[in-house]
């Protein structure tokens, strides 16, 4: 069930033009059972409760990111039961969102092949409204002995396709659930500067390093 679906997200200014907060609305999406819900309860609360439940919600959240009040917008998406990948992302979802994580389980082979897939819809959907930024998220990094997708694959898919990569365990830190939320921040303001026109430093920076790879989180 989702509950609200708010209109696009957008900077709002103050009379004088000052910049005064950013929204962004952060669709989450992959298979079954990755961790799509802890990551967002972890951002939200800080907190891994275990069990989530099979809610979808849209969730605000604030938080003052270097001096400048940012307002997340995150939709927790449930992947429709008994359905074809290509069913799994709605057109709504994909003109909501301004920038979208992709989870899956390092244990889970078929998540990643969920996810290979889901990016790949993005990028064609996209083609002709623009860009949205991607994350790529390899998710319960705790459970090294049951691995069956390397950080390797992880990184090359993000590579192929243009997105960020993180492996993360939302069980046992909050500290990479952060990093992958405010990298998606950055690449979403980096999106909006390149639609106004020019990347900056930062983006020429960026480019760089997805060329030369990295991407690691703890
Ligand atoms: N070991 C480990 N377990 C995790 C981690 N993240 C989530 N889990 C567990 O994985 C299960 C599924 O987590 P959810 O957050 O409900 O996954 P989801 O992707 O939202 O699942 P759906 O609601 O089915 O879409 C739960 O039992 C969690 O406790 C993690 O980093 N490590």
């Amino acid at each position: 069930m989702v509950v609200q679906v708010k209109p696009s997200s957008q900077q709002s200014k103050t009379m004088d033009g000052a910049q005064q907060k950013v929204e962004a609305n952060v669709l989450l999406l992959g298979a079954e059972n990755v961790g799509k819900s802890a990551l967002t309860v972890r951002f939200l609360t800080r907190r891994f409760i275990g069990e989530y439940g099979d809610i979808e919600s849209i969730y605000n959240h604030s938080d003052k990111i270097d001096g400048r009040e940012i307002s997340f917008n995150i939709w927790d998406s449930l992947y429709p039961q008994n359905c074809e990948t290509t069913e799994s992302i709605t057109e709504k979802q994909l003109q909501w969102a301004d920038g979208l994580i992709l989870v899956y389980s390092i244990c889970d082979r078929s998540s990643f092949d969920v996810v290979r897939q889901q990016v790949h819809l993005i990028r064609q959907a996209k083609k002709t409204s623009g860009m949205s930024p991607i994350i790529i998220v390899g998710n319960k990094r705790d459970l090294q002995h049951r691995r069956t997708v390397s950080s390797e694959e992880g990184r090359l898919l993000a590579l192929s396709a243009d997105c960020g990569f993180f492996e993360i365990s939302a069980a046992e830190t909050y500290h990479g659930v952060l990093l992958v939320f405010h990298e998606l921040l950055d690449l979403i303001r980096e999106a909006r500067a390149l639609k106004k026109g020019g990347a900056g430093f930062k983006g020429i920076v960026r480019s760089v390093s997805a060329v030369f790879g990295r991407k690691r989180a703890e």
